[in-house]
């Protein structure tokens, strides 16, 4: 008896072996906390320093171990709010916290459902806000930031994903068509985790491809691996659904199925988890051919592949589906003998493409309009990456700018408020204009705060110019050359002495270039130098006065046609004083010069 219940015991407390210990994490719960808000300073007015908030921010190639690694304890808290103090009348803010997630992450909340989805590089989602600081409309007391436990849920993102029953060789074909090593091996459930590989092509194109655990019959009543990671289909653009050209048979207990019963096994079991996998595009890929009868098993069967509903009279009650896939090719292989895979590979190319070229037929059919509200339907009204706003704070404190900015006092007057469907439109605006981190930050900020958007700044000296100057504005990101580099380029060489090769003597030359620069003729017999007074006939030395009376004439006119425009656009009122006066003192100048040429004349 003893003996029993110690081997009982032991086998109780046996640690579970490495091998069986998953590493894949796809879901994790997480506890993320804001900062409290710093207290103010009653006396002089003093605002505390808002609670630092926790932010989710998708990284490629993160994974949720990484996130277990840097927060063993599962709990992400922000830095508090710095207290007013006589030094500093405005606390400073807490610390924010970024945590890097995977790409592809989906935010949920056990009450609200989903709250973001972070499908692309650098989305950010507001965790946890930070508590106001404390101010005359809170009594100077700082407010707690926000608690809440968040899942994290991972679902890979591929463009292909396969699926088949355990042993169907998905691994081997995998590790044919792709860079991947995964593991391989004759009994059922080798593959445990999700695994993306990468297809490559001879143009650089490359698709990923996702290898997921066996699916069996029964998954949906969690039978085998269940439908747990079918959910890394969801995102995927084309279904590679794999069968044994000799059927399955988990286990002397189970039925055997043949392939085409696979076919219909598979497909229920896609329609049991989500429907709409069955409007995915889908290729069928019978492996093993190179095995003996393949041939003549797969005679049996191939007119029902192309059209499933046809063969639908020889599917066991309890396997007919409500909803058939589509199958857009149909595939025999052997993967292990690499038989076909060239055209595995193109046929996936084909298929991704044409369905791409079919919704861009579709979206250029529709008007800009459309496109942009189609994009908003898309997105659904849940998704709030890169908007730091969760639902729950936009409802409770709708008349503030920001959730995370302390009301009242002299420095945060509310101002007024965009509309969710305004602020849906700018973020969309954004997306097609392609902005930078920076100026997405800078708008979102303005929207938050309910001022108006920035209008952008007039270009700068060096943008607007660079055309025309580009030799006297140096390029920014000009590389500094070393001294031998410089030397090396020539730059530092004399040019060699030529001497002058005219027929005038040097002396004379030089004399003549030395009046030509001071105006002053020299005499070579004296060496003295004397200014000579020119003659009109020597040129550019020359001035000929203008004949002034002529130039007021001229003046007078300009000012007449300018003040009679004027009066013509409305505005003579204005300026008629200040161009009569100017006339009348051109008037008399002029008069002064008609008598001064009379009296030289009697004279
Ligand atoms: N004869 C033959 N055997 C194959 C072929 N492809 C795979 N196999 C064998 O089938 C067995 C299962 O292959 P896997 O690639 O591990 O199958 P899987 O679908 O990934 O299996 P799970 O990971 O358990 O879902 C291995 O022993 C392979 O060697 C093939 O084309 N011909
Ligand atoms: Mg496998």
């Amino acid at each position: 008896m003893v003996f029993i219940q110690h081997y009982l015991l032991k086998s109780v407390n046996k640690p579970i072996r490495n091998y069986l210990k998953s590493r894949f994490l796809d879901t994790l719960r997480i506890t993320a906390k804001g900062g409290h808000g710093g207290n103010g300073l009653p006396k002089y007015g003093g605002v505390g320093g808002q609670g630092g908030a926790v932010y989710f921010v998708a990284k490629e190639g993160k994974s949720l171990r990484d996130v277990v690694k840097k927060y063993p304890n599962k709990r992400v808290v922000a830095g508090n709010g710095e207290e007013s103090s006589k030094a500093r009348i405005l606390g400073r803010r807490g610390t924010d916290q970024k945590v890097e997630v995977p790409v592809g992450i989906r935010v949920l909340e056990q009450e609200t459902g989903l709250l973001c989805e972070l499908d692309e590089e650098g989305k950010t989602f507001l965790a946890s806000g930070g508590g106001s600081g404390g101010c005359s409309g809170n009594s100077f007391l700082g407010k707690p930031g926000q608690l809440r436990t968040l899942t994290l849920d991972l679902k890979l993102i591929a463009d292909v994903g396969l699926v088949g029953f355990p042993n169907a060789g998905k691994s081997t074909l995998v590790k044919a068509i792709s860079n991947a090593s995964p593991k391989i091996a004759s009994y059922p459930f080798t593959t445990i985790r999700p695994q993306i590989a990468t297809i490559e092509y001879e143009d650089y194109r490359q698709i990923t491809i996702a290898d997921l655990p066996g699916l069996i019959e029964g998954a949906h009543a969690n039978f085998g691996m269940g439908h747990k990671f079918l959910k890394h289909v969801e995102r995927t653009r084309l279904l590679l659904i794999m069968v044994d050209v000799f059927g399955f048979q988990l286990s002397q207990q189970h039925q055997k199925r043949n392939c085409l019963e696979t076919v219909y096994a598979l497909n229920k079991e896609l329609e049991l988890y989500d429907k709409t996998l069955l409007d995915k595009p889908c290729a069928l890929i019978i492996n093993k051919m190179d095995k003996e009868g393949a041939v003549e098993e797969i005679c049996k069967y191939e007119q029902y592949f192309h059209s499933l509903e046809d063969g639908l009279k020889m599917c066991p009650e309890e396997l007919v589906p409500s909803k058939l896939l589509s199958i857009d090719a149909v595939i025999p292989i052997s993967a292990k003998s690499m038989k076909e895979i060239e055209k595995v590979k193109q046929e996936v190319r084909t298929i991704l493409d044409l369905k791409a070229e079919e919704k861009l037929q579709e979206e250029s059919s529709l008007d800009r309009n459309e496109q942009l509200q189609l994009k908003l339907r898309e997105r659904g009204p849940k998704v709030y990456a890169g908007v730091h706003t969760p639902p729950a704070q936009q409802d409770s404190m709708a008349d503030w700018p920001s959730p995370r900015v302390a009301q009242g006092g002299l420095f945060h007057t509310p101002k007024a408020r965009y509309t969710k469907e305004t602020q849906d439109l700018i973020k969309v605006l954004m997306e097609e204009a392609k902005l930078t981190i920076l100026q997405r930050n800078k708008i979102n900020y303005h929207l938050r705060n309910g001022e108006p958007l920035p209008v952008p700044k007039e270009p700068k000296f060096e943008q607007e110019y660079s055309n025309f100057l580009p030799m006297a504005i140096p390029r920014k990101n000009i590389k500094k050359r070393s001294l031998n580099t410089i030397i090396e380029s020539g730059a530092f060489d004399v040019e060699k002495y030529v001497p002058h090769k005219s027929k005038e003597p040097i002396e004379k030359l030089k004399l003549k270039l030395q009046e030509q620069m001071s105006g002053i003729k020299i005499f070579p017999d004296d060496g003295r130098r004397r200014r000579v007074v020119r003659s009109k006939s020597e040129g550019c030395m020359d001035f000929v006065p203008p004949d002034r009376a002529s130039e007021l004439l001229e003046e007078i006119n300009e000012r007449v046609q300018w003040l009679e425009e004027m009066e013509a656009l409305g505005e003579g009122k204005k300026h008629r004083a200040t161009i009569q006066l100017q006339i009348a003192e051109k008037l008399n100048e002029l008069k002064r010069l008609d008598r001064a040429k009379s009296q030289e004349n009697e004279i």
